[in-house]
């Protein structure tokens, strides 16, 4: 464990705001795009989630840590108490850091990020940060712990812009990921950084389940023979995804069913002819509601994303409103009329978050049945 002087620590935002904090886990210095969740728990599974590569989070809620970091569980590889193996963002900003009091808790936070090499930075006034994310827009920013401000050249590392960054090279594996289920019938999942929480949906409908790398081609994904394909969840701009947007049009030619989730929804949208941009400062909670227009209920559903269908006249051809968020009015899913494809921009699987939504899955293992 490296010991540093904690009491030193600071956010720089790029418009030259500097907030002075106090360093936690590990000593560092880190840029990364300023985002904020306002879950109040679920901080392994959120900062494990590989869509957050290239961000810096802060949580709103003003303790955390308070749980701990549970042991690793996994169910054939798939794990089932964090999204990923390793410490996604590039930094961690709280107001309070709080030691665990928990049965289950194998470490705590400061000691886990200590242990990752992932800086964190408390005694910040995450108040007044969030206000200004949420007036101004999500900026990067360059999080430090135990480095003082007058030592560095925080421009430096503000060079390289979020948006421009293809973040999949980090969080895709390099070869196949096989999670063997109680069939053959097999799913091939294209895996932009696929959180496990997806991963364990599908296991439990009993599909054998193969992870592809991001820029897998279409012939090598038929080779799989599969009975249904995931475009999943995957970090940063859903535009520079060019290839993969273009693997998902040449797919749609077998008529497999497909569901897409958030980042694969985002994929579906610009592949089909829809448009995807950049919300000012996202979805990233627990508690956000989306409205199913086939059944007019109201869903309380987990999120984490910046980029978004800002309106319902951005959505692709021959497709047809499926989910909305009636707070802001973005397309939070959509239905395609001639093809058996479905998508959500928030997250059925949740992890952390309610589990309302899982009912997604079993729709889409229906769409696989029929097609079989
Ligand atoms: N969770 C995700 O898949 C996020 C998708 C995309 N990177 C966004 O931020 O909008």
């Amino acid at each position: 464990m490296t010991f540093y002087n904690e009491e030193i620590g600071f956010l720089y935002l790029e418009d030259g705001t500097l907030i002075k904090g106090k360093g936690f886990g590990a000593k560092g210095i880190r840029a990364g795009e300023i985002v904020f969740t306002t879950a109040m728990n679920g901080y392994p599974d959120s900062l494990t989630d590989p869509s957050y590569r290239g961000q810096i989070l802060v949580f709103t809620h003003p303790l955390i840590g308070n749980y701990g970091i549970p042991e690793i569980r996994t169910v054939n590889g798939i794990l089932t108490n964090f999204e990923s193996e390793v410490i996604q963002v590039e930094g961690v900003v709280v107001a309070e850091h709080t030691e665990p009091f928990k049965w289950n808790s194998a470490m705590t936070l400061d000691s886990w990020l200590k242990k990752e090499g992932v800086p964190g930075l408390q005694d910040v006034d995450t108040r007044a940060l969030v206000k200004k994310v949420r007036t101004f827009g999500v900026m990067m920013g360059v999080l430090a712990s135990g480095i003082d401000f007058d030592d560095v050249n925080v421009k430096k590392y503000l060079e390289k812009k979020y948006d421009e960054i293809d973040f999949t090279q980090y969080t895709s594996p390099k070869a196949p990921i096989i999670h063997q289920g109680n069939s053959e019938d097999t799913i091939v999942v294209v895996d932009c950084g696929i959180k496990h929480g997806i991963l364990y949906q599908l296991y439990q409908r009993g599909f054998t389940i193969v992870r592809v790398p991001c820029n897998y081609s279409i012939n090598k994904i038929m080779d799989f023979d599969p009975k249904g394909i995931v475009f999943g969840n995957g970090p940063g701009n859903p535009n520079l995804l060019k290839d993969l947007a273009q693997n998902f049009k040449e797919v749609t030619e077998y008529k497999l069913p497909i569901l897409g989730i958030c980042l694969g929804h985002q994929i579906a949208t610009i592949a089909l002819g829809g448009k995807v941009k950049k919300m000012k400062f996202g979805h990233r909670a627990v508690n956000k509601p989306v409205i199913d227009t086939t059944s007019n209920r109201c869903y309380i559903t987990t999120h984490n994303h910046g980029y978004g269908i800002l309106s319902k006249e951005d959505l692709p051809p021959n497709t047809k409103l499926w989910f909305y968020n009636p707070d802001d009015g973005t397309v939070e899913g959509w239905i395609h009329e001639k093809l058996p494809i479905i998508t959500t921009q928030f997250h059925p699987e949740a992890r952390p978050g309610p589990w309302d939504v899982t009912w997604v899955f079993d729709k889409f293992k229906k769409m696989v049945v029929k097609n079989a």
